[in-house]
């Protein structure tokens, strides 16, 4: 029984150390002595081990331990974590959490997978750790985490949800009133040794990486967890580099973004142990079905399914009319299909019905060609999934593994 379905079923098979200890039988005595032995020589490692070092994100290469279960790791709050379940929902992938504050949960129709809730950070951490095989986190948090470490791959990098970007801000009056890049932040000459740039952020590896990168000399970070658009105002910092959506916190804060100030673009995204890929029985397999279902759905999502009916000699006559108009070809080209209709009792073929796939965002345009084609009865409706031959991102994450 997996960790999952023992806690799940509140299962006494996961919790029996304690269970010997609350209710102990005189023949149970001796194995409650032991346990306590056990447990004292656990206490004492712990100790020694949390006096010599704290283990915090990317550890060397550690052993994928034997477990049978995948683990997914999923946000457990925040702004990712209803997004990222409503995702799975979306691709028939429904989470069995049954409450809140429960941080293991099932997929019903994953049997073979765990799915964990944790802080977005702690996600890339465990991965690295090897205590979680896969995850859904912000490509911002996998960068600043992950730290380029090559055991972590993204396996999709564009879940549509949780898009924002990094970058650096700075007030829109003062001293900064007149500056409008990163090149005409870093030639003011307020910056010295002394008297350093000082910017506030989150994320204390990508900001220093980003100026060395950009030879920004004179800057000094510091660190704080939330609501750094404050930082400037309050006088602890002249700058900032966070997050931005909307923009909103920005300006609300008289904050400005500046001309090669954004660090990374980020967005949901499927993140993968290497080592899990490669050495855990069924984890290439999980990730396989996961990234069938979301490409399927994600590419549905963007696009309609449109039928229209069109007066014609025969199909191919109708196709070279569909396929000669751009936003018609549809995905492979369109479908089309005689209409048998009846008149003076004999059976006849004078429309065909087109269907074709057309992007969301092109509907209006692709139905005017349709009408300029002589298409009539325009049906327009949602598509729910595309499942394509094999999907791109397979290709490039088998060849990533060199498999
Ligand atoms: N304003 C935003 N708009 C869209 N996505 C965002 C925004 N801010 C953050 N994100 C994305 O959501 C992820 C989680 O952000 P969230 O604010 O929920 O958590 P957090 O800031 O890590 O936690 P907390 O704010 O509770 O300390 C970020 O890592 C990023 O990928
Ligand atoms: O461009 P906007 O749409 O205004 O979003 C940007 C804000 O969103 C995030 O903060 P969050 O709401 O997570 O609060 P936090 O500072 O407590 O993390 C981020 O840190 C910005 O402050
Ligand atoms: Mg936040």
């Amino acid at each position: 029984m997996s960790i999952a379905n023992a806690i799940l079923q509140n299962s006494p098979s996961c919790l029996a150390p304690s269970f010997s200890l609350l209710s102990p039988t005189p023949s149970a005595a001796v194995s409650v002595k032991g346990f306590r032995r056990r447990c004292l020589r656990m206490v004492t490692s712990c100790v020694s081990y949390s006096q010599s070092s704290v283990q915090n994100g990317a550890t060397d290469a550690v052993a994928v331990v034997g477990r049978d279960q995948i683990r997914l790791g999923l946000p457990s709050k925040g702004r990712m974590a209803t997004d990222t379940l409503d995702l799975l929902k979306d691709c028939q992938l429904f989470v069995k959490q049954v409450n809140p504050r429960q941080y293991v949960a099932q997929i019903p129709q994953l049997p073979n997978t765990e799915v964990w809730f944790q802080r977005p950070k702690d996600i890339v951490r465990k991965l690295l750790s090897g205590d979680l095989d896969l995850g859904i986190v912000g490509l911002d948090i996998v960068s600043e985490f992950g730290q380029g470490n090559e055991d972590l791959i993204i396996v999709h990098d564009a879940l549509n949800f949780g898009e924002c970007h990094l970058s650096l801000a700075i007030p829109n009056y003062g001293i900064f009133e007149n500056i409008n890049s990163l090149k005409e932040l870093a030639q003011m000459p307020q910056w010295t040794e002394e008297r350093p740039l000082r910017v506030a952020t989150g994320f204390t590896y990508l900001g220093p990486k980003f100026v060395k990168e950009n030879g920004l000399k004179h800057v000094a970070f510091s660190t704080a967890d939330g609501a750094l658009e404050a930082a400037p105002a309050m006088g602890i910092a002249d700058a900032i580099l966070d997050l931005v959506s909307s923009g909103t916190t920005l300006k609300e804060n008289n904050l400005k973004e500046i001309e090669g100030g954004i660090v990374l673009q980020s967005q949901a995204a499927l993140v993968a142990s290497r080592r899990a890929l490669t050495e855990r029985t069924g984890a290439l397999e999980t990730v396989h079905e996961i990234l069938e279902r979301l490409e399927a759905h994600l590419k549905a999502d963007g696009q309609f399914t449109v039928v229209a009916n069109m007066r014609g000699t025969d199909a191919e006559e109708v196709a070279a009319r569909v396929i000669a108009q751009p936003s018609l070809s549809g995905l492979q080209g369109p479908t089309i299909s005689p209409v048998y209709c009846k008149r003076d009792g004999k059976v006849l073929v004078e429309f065909y019905a087109i269907v074709i796939c057309v992007p969301k965002k092109a509907l209006y345009e692709s139905v005017q060609q349709l009408r300029a084609i002589g298409g009539s009865g325009v049906l327009v409706s949602p598509l729910t999934y595309i499942f394509d031959e094999e999907t791109p991102r397979w290709s490039q994450l088998l060849s990533n593994l060199g498999l």
